[in-house]
């Protein structure tokens, strides 16, 4: 299996999103020099196949049935400096951690998908920043400018779309070895998260679930069992599609259906500011196999998403389409209901998962921008409490989230106040729970699957 040269009428398939408004796109100084980097990039080979995307498109088809649980977790902004090995590792394995407290509480599979090999592009809020009275472009992640607050560092730089490349792969490598090679045993994840419930503040109230997984592991080891299943783990990758000069280099034919897929990641989701149904990243989203999500925010009708499942899902096949509601954790139990009702009553089978992050971010006395771990965790219990209501599945959460012991979020087991926010404050974009945040997170929601 792989991919065929794409031939004219496959290239205008891939390109009729040029034709459309695109919103946060980069400004290049250059066309010339973009569009030899285009060239570039379509002659370098796929990060993930086509048929890869479609077993995780089966996996999310669970997940709509309320058959399976989504997480999906990692950086706001993947950084260029930030791709150590460690870096990766700890990421990973706060997300095996939670994805095993997660299966066992909730007793079905969960689906596990990193914000990881791709994400270092941000749509932002405004175009420009200013600094003591110095404006200069924003910063728009790793993949278009530098962090740095000069003007060099913000120009646009088509150069970059390649690191990007590149550090997807190099990552993607060694999450592909950690997760099949051994590293992401489901015995030595259980022994972290024994760890964790022993060392963190907050440890003991998880004392008793993570006393039942060890009492099924033992169980099965004194039955002789050790499953091939309990060794490697199924780990996906996913991004915003957000530069689509870069996504669209990547997208190619598979040679067994004829169909395009981008293979710049598994899945790709559409984020709250480019969804416009009649703009160029629906648009482009519309055109490729992926599996996709697209965030709805506080401001989503249910006709505009019944409009986005005509576009993106005609044929309503399940795992096809993900809703990633953030709406807030003051404003979820309101509006959130009449989303899934609607939807819901069209047939329609789309996975709901909640990102808690975006609806709740607050600028700190210090500047800082951060969110409260209580606000986090109260719009994920809305969710649930939403599709409880509804008789719906609260398909899963989608998390920014870090394995380092970053102080970017407020609250949490190991208390992080305001005034803690400077000590280690790394994000390049939005703050992310740091791990113990994370497990916590994992822990309660686990506690919430089995309440209901
Ligand atoms: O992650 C989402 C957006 O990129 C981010 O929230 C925008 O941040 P800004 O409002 O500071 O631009
Ligand atoms: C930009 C993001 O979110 P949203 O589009 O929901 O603001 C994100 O998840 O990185």
């Amino acid at each position: 299996m792989g991919f065929v040269t794409v031939n004219a009428e496959t290239h205008a398939g891939r390109q009729t999103w040029r034709s459309l408004p695109a919103a946060q796109q980069p400004e290049y100084p250059d066309p010339e020099a973009l569009r030899e980097v285009i060239a570039d990039l379509e002659s370098y080979p796929p990060l993930v196949f086509a048929g890869e995307c479609d077993q995780l498109r089966d996996r999310l088809g669970a997940v709509a049935r309320g058959e399976a649980f989504l997480l999906q977790g990692g950086d706001c902004a993947e950084a260029f400096d930030q791709i150590a090995a460690d870096q990766i590792r700890n990421k990973l394995k706060t997300l095996l951690q939670m994805g095993a407290v997660l299966t066992y509480a909730a007793s079905v599979p969960v689906v596990k998908v990193g914000r990881i090999a791709g994400q270092y592009s941000k749509p932002r809020s405004k175009p420009t920043e200013t600094r003591d009275g110095v404006t200069l472009p924003t910063y728009r992640g790793d993949s278009v400018n530098g962090f740095e607050f000069t003007e060099a560092a913000r120009v646009p730089d088509p150069e970059r779309l390649k690191r990007l490349y590149n550090a997807s792969a190099a990552t993607l490598n060694l999450v592909r070895a950690f997760t099949t090679g051994g590293y992401a045993d489901l015995r030595q994840v259980h022994a972290w998260n024994q760890d964790f419930v022993r060392s963190s503040p907050s440890g003991q109230r998880y004392e008793a679930l993570a006393r039942e997984i060890d009492g099924a592991l033992n169980f099965m080891h004194a039955c002789g069992a050790d499953p091939e299943e309990f060794k490697t783990v199924e780990f996906y990758a996913s991004h915003e599609a957000l530069l689509l000069d870069y996504e669209s280099a990547l997208t190619r034919v598979d040679s067994r259906t004829g169909r395009l897929y981008d293979v710049s990641g598994h899945m790709v989701w559409i984020g709250e500011r480019t969804r416009q149904l009649d703009h160029a990243h629906i648009e482009f989203a519309s055109k490729i196999r992926n599996p996709l999500g697209v965030k709805l925010g506080p401001t989503t009708t249910p006709e505009e998403a019944l409009a986005l499942i005509d576009r993106l899902d005609p044929d309503r096949e399940p795992g096809r389409l993900t809703f990633i509601t953030r709406m807030g954790a003051g404003k979820v139990r309101e509006l959130l209901p009449n989303l899934v009702e609607k939807v819901t009553a069209s047939g329609a089978q789309v996975a709901w998962v909640c990102d808690p992050m975006h609806g709740n971010t607050f600028e700190a006395a210090s500047g800082h921008k951060t969110r409260r771990f209580d606000d986090v965790l109260d719009e994920v219990k809305g969710f649930f409490e939403v599709h409880h209501g509804l008789g719906t599945h609260p398909g899963g959460i989608h998390v920014e989230l870090t394995g380092d012991d970053v102080t970017e979020c407020v609250g949490g087991g190991d208390e992080i106040f305001v005034d803690d926010l400077h000590q280690r404050y790394e994000t390049a974009c939005d703050p992310r729970l740091n791990r113990s945040q994370s497990l916590d997170l994992a822990f309660l929601v686990a506690e919430m699957y089995r309440g209901q």
